[in-house]
Parts: C-alpha cells; structure tokens; sequence
C-alpha cells in the first residue's frame, strides 16, 4: 500500500491521538507518523501497539516519546494534548485548562517545525485555533482545527441512512462552532444535485419537513455528549476525521473541508475562528469560502462568533 509522503507529528497519545495515528497509517495519510505525549509509558506503549501492526499496513512508520525533538522537520502536526470532556461537560468549559497547555506547547513545537501546518483538535479547537495562531503569528491558514469536519461526517451518515444514498454523494455541512452552537447549511445543500429540502421519498413525499431536519441538527449536536456518556471519550471518528485533514494537506488535494481557521472578513468576521468549507491544500487552508445562507443561518453564524469570542476574551485574547 502506498503512502503519501510527509512527516506527521501527533501530539498527544490519548485515546484521539493514538486513533488519529491508526488512521493515519491505515489510510497511508502520511509515510512517516510520529506520536508525541509527556506521558512516558502511555506513548511508549501506544507507539509499540500500533508498530506491531505495521506489517499490515504499508509503508508507515511510527516512532514516539517524550522528547519535543521528535516534532523536528514535521510538515503537519495534529495536536490533541489536553483536557477531555467529562459527562455532560461542555466543550468551552475545557478552555481554560487547555488554553495553558497550549501556550506551554506552541512555541515549542513552532521552534522544532518551524514549517510545519497546524491542526488543533484539542477541545474548544476553535478557541485554542485563535490562541495558537496569535502565539505563533504563523498565517491564518497554516494554524486551523479539524472544526466541524467529524460533526459534517456524523450529519452526512444519518443523512444517507436515512435516505438510503450513500455518504459520498450527501454534500451538506456543518458549519459554525465545532460545539453547541454549531448548525447545518440546510439552504445549499444537496444530493446527487437535488437541493436537500426538496428531496422526496419513494412515495412522492417530501422526505424532510422543517421538524425533522432541525432533529437531525441536534442529533448531531448532541452525538459527542451521548457517546462520551457512554465510553468516556470520542475518538475513532475524530481519528479519521484528522487523518483526512491531514491527506489534503500532504497530498495538496485542495479539498473542501469545513475546518477552523481565524478569519480575515468574511461574512463580516474578523479575528474569530470558525468552521466555513476550506480548500485545505499544499500550506493549510488555501482560502475560505462564502457559501451562500439564509438570515437564519447568518444569525447562528453570528452566534457561533460570539460564543467564541467570548471565550477567547476571557483567556485574554
Ligand atoms: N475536535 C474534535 O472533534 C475532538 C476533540 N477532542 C478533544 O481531544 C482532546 C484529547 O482527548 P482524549 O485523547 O480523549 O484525552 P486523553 O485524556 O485520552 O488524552 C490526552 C493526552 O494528552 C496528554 N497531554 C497532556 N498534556 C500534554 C502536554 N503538555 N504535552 C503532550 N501531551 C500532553 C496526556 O498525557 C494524555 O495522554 C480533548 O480536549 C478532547 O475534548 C476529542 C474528540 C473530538
Ligand atoms: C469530543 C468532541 O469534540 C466530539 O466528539 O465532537
């Protein structure tokens, strides 16, 4: 199995990080995976696993430890270190906690890659985005979080189940904070062509009414609490989520994502980060698009910007 080229850091051999660094060598995301934690016997031990398994999974390698150095020459570095959710805690409660753990973090790891892209999954990643970026005064589109790109994939799975059409040919979004205040862009998307709000089921039907498209947004709003509930954490679909986000980048895919960057002025934003479809590519995210919204969705976008704002002012950034 080939592997595209490049040097993955996971900082982090928690229980994403270790299922960012297993995705990553079953997709080949990246030739060489190297997983960071200052946890010695954690990172040891999850390095010597997931060596184990190289026979069957190509041309990967995974290397890991305590030392930063181990970052040196990195091309993209997925950083999930930090504090997880408790039951029913929010995100944004994380950030404090984490906010310190990146401003230790950063200008470490920007000393040994200094050419590297960043990605933040780290809770709140869209608050921890903006602290990362001013730290680093790296551009805004080399610092950006995985954002909403698990929460599209959670919302595009029960789409096609509950039509019957496969994921791939759903193009719809979630866009907004990678948190409670995220919502979907109902008014642009479609299947197979079809806008979404039109699609009819077998009987001639319309397949969705107003109801039950805002059930289906809250479904996924609520997916992380329900199954953190249940096993403590979230990490296999974030793993692959990351592991995507890191394909576009080293393969230079020009991929629209919705991922996290701080934004230069779109819909009248600045200085906030917040998921938008992203061409990520070659460098990170190559530009944020304008997609068109109803009020309604430039509302909640407008509530998803101060939610976050908020939080980062009370960080002090
Ligand atoms: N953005 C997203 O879509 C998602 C984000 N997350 C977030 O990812 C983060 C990690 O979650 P889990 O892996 O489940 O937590 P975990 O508790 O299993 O692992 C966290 C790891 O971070 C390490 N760590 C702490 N400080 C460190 C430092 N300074 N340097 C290096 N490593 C350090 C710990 O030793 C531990 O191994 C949480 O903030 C969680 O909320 C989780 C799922 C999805
Ligand atoms: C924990 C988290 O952010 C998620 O699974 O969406």
């Amino acid at each position: 199995m080939a592997a595209q080229a490049g040097k993955l850091v996971v900082v982090g051999a928690g229980a994403v990080g270790s299922s960012v660094a297993y995705a990553a060598l079953i997709r080949g995301s990246a030739r060489e995976v190297v997983l960071y934690d200052i946890d010695q016997a954690k990172v040891e031990a999850e390095v010597l696993d997931l060596a184990h398994g190289t026979q069957f999974t190509g041309a990967s390698s995974i290397t890991g430890g305590t030392d930063l150095a181990l970052a040196a020459g990195a091309d993209i570095v997925v950083i999930t270190a930090g504090a997880k959710q408790r039951p029913g805690q929010t995100r944004l409660e994380l950030a404090g906690t984490n906010a310190r753990i990146l401003e230790n973090l950063m200008p470490r790891l920007t000393e040994q890659a200094p050419e590297a892209v960043y990605v933040l999954v780290t809770n709140p990643c869209d608050v921890l985005t903006v602290i990362a970026q001013r730290i680093s005064g790296l551009p805004a589109g080399r610092v950006f979080a995985s954002g909403t790109v698990l929460d599209t994939s959670r919302l595009r799975w029960l789409l096609g189940e509950r039509i019957g059409v496969s994921r791939s040919s759903v193009h719809a979004y979630i866009v907004g904070e990678h948190g409670d205040t995220e919502f979907p862009l109902w008014a642009c998307a479609t299947i197979g062509g079809v806008p979404l709000r039109d699609w009819r089921a077998d009987d001639g039907s319309l397949a969705f009414t107003p109801e039950s498209l805002e059930a289906l947004a809250h479904n996924v709003r609520t997916a992380a609490y329900r199954v953190i509930e249940g096993k403590g954490a979230t990490n296999y679909a974030i793993g692959l989520s990351a592991a995507r986000i890191v394909e576009a980048v080293l393969g230079r895919e020009d991929a629209v994502l919705p991922v996290s960057s701080v934004l230069s002025g779109q819909y009248g934003l600045h200085g906030v980060a917040l998921s938008l479809p992203s061409v990520v590519g070659a460098g990170g995210v190559r530009r944020v698009l304008e997609v068109p919204m109803d009020d309604g969705e430039l509302a909640r976008l407008g509530r998803s910007a101060e939610a976050l704002r908020a939080s980062a002012q009370s960080l002090g950034y």
